[in-house]
């Protein structure tokens, strides 16, 4: 870095003495910036880049407060916060995040939708897709598919079907040196030209998956040339279907470096580059491609059929008892688990698919449970009985410990929620609470 920058070099490398910068991104889907900021108890100042995105402070812990667990926000890094800004996904689009846990991007882009329209977010680890998985629930968000795909597998079956594709790729990271110091040890001269290698792979498939007109962002969390404008200015002389965008820029944002391409394309002066010493964050790096020609999307093959109404009445005995709405759509049964699917047109079969929709409960003999995904994407006016704590009580922490409590309201199934926004469910019987908070997510 210190060959290819000059006399910048010397700021690049004290940034690295200074902290890193945290941040939350709120999450639209349960409560707009405003309300939020009402019932905030951090200290928290705005993102320029992200309308819902904002730094707090060292001591603020908000991955530790019940907001966090009710899915009012995601902690997010704020320069992967221009990602999503970007992309910038409208509801009704078929998106696809390809490299996508923990979920922060996918997340984001689920905000943006607002419940219109298909994500699909894939992770190629399986440990991580879990997590991911899990991001999805906590947020609320009913329209997402999450698969555990390798990219290959993904572009045989999805040809020119995405309105949008996001490629945020494994890198050298070295935007990540600040948060994790291991991020350091592991990086290699040789690990940044195996990364190179794989984000051309992964782009390449990522390209068969966009329709024409589509839009395809490539993002890293890291610096070298190798792993940016020259993957990018490489992929691209592969693929003339496709060329660089120019966006719109924010203050601090840099153009990408057409004098660390390898063939001085001139067009990757249409790139991003956000450096942790012009702005407060980590650091990306940012193309934004589009699709002008190409195979056009295939019609209508796999349709899901839904299932039969008969026997998923336990199903509507619920929703009839204790939502305002029952939701419909097209059901699908994986064992005893009921989903709601997105309107895909493409068949899930023989794909790893860890959340095939919106998860809505359990098939029982005789009867229904809800899930957890189904309270946490609830609004507290779409539930018939809830039951609300103040965040900072003691039921509310008791609750998420899993225990019993007292509480005042009708028998049967409770939305419970902190200030009035679902955390998950709890039956009530004669004033004592029964906690169905999921045993994995306890306190
Ligand atoms: C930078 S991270 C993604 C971060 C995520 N977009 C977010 O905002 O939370 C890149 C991800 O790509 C995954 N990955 C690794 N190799 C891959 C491959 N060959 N194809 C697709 N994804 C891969 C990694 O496991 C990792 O989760």
């Amino acid at each position: 870095m210190k060959a290819l920058m000059g006399q910048e070099y010397e700021a690049l490398a004290k940034s690295y003495e200074e902290k890193r910068t945290q941040g939350l991104r709120i999450n639209t889907l349960k409560i707009d910036v405003n309300s939020f900021l009402r019932i905030n108890p951090f200290h928290l100042e705005s993102v320029p880049w992200c309308p819902e995105g904002f730094y707090y402070e060292e001591g603020d812990r908000p991955g530790k407060h019940p907001y966090h667990e009710a899915g009012l926000y995601y902690i997010q890094e704020p320069s992967a916060m221009a990602v999503g800004t970007i992309l910038d996904p409208k509801p009704g689009d078929r998106v696809l995040d390809l490299c996508a846990a923990p979920g922060g991007k996918s997340t984001h882009i689920a905000a943006m939708l607002q419940g219109k329209g298909l994500l699909v977010s894939n992770e190629i680890h399986p440990v991580r897709a879990k997590i991911l998985s899990q991001n999805v629930e906590r947020m609320g968000i009913r329209n997402c598919i999450v698969t555990n795909e390798e990219p290959q597998h993904l572009a045989q079956r999805f040809i020119a079907y995405f309105d949008k594709i996001l490629v945020d790729a494994p890198c050298s990271g070295e935007g990540m040196f600040r948060k994790d110091p291991d991020a350091c040890q592991e990086w290699s001269m040789e690990n940044v030209a195996a990364c190179a290698v794989r984000q051309i792979e992964i782009l390449s498939f990522a390209a068969k998956m966009l329709r024409p007109q589509g839009q395809l962002v490539y993002s890293t969390c890291t610096f070298s040339p190798d792993e940016n404008e020259r993957v990018i200015e490489q992929f691209l002389r592969e693929h003339k279907e496709l060329s660089l965008v120019k966006v719109k820029a924010y203050e601090g944002f840099e153009s990408g470096r057409v004098e660390w391409t390898a063939e001085g394309s001139q067009s990757l002066k249409k790139a991003l580059r956000l450096w942790p010493h012009r702005l407060r964050g980590e650091g990306h790096f940012l193309a934004v491609l589009e699709k002008h020609d190409g195979e056009l999307p295939k019609k209508n093959k796999g349709k899901v059929k839904s299932l039969d109404k008969n026997s998923m009445q336990d199903y509507f005995d619920f929703g009839k008892n204790y939502l305002q709405q029952v939701p419909e759509g097209t059901f699908i049964q994986f064992g005893e688990n009921l989903y709601d699917l997105p309107e895909l047109e493409v068949s899930l079969e023989q794909l790893r698919v860890l959340r095939p929709g919106w998860h809505l409960g359990t098939l029982k003999k005789n009867r229904f449970e809800p899930s957890h995904a189904l309270a946490l994407s609830l609004n507290a006016s779409e539930a018939r009985q809830i039951i609300s704590l103040p965040a900072e009580s003691k039921e509310m922490n008791a609750y998420l410990k899993g225990e019993t409590i007292e509480a005042n309201g009708m028998d049967g199934w409770n939305l419970v929620c902190v200030e009035g926004y679902s955390i998950g469910w709890g039956k009530l019987v004669k004033s004592i609470l029964k906690n169905h908070y999921p045993k994995g997510l306890r306190w």
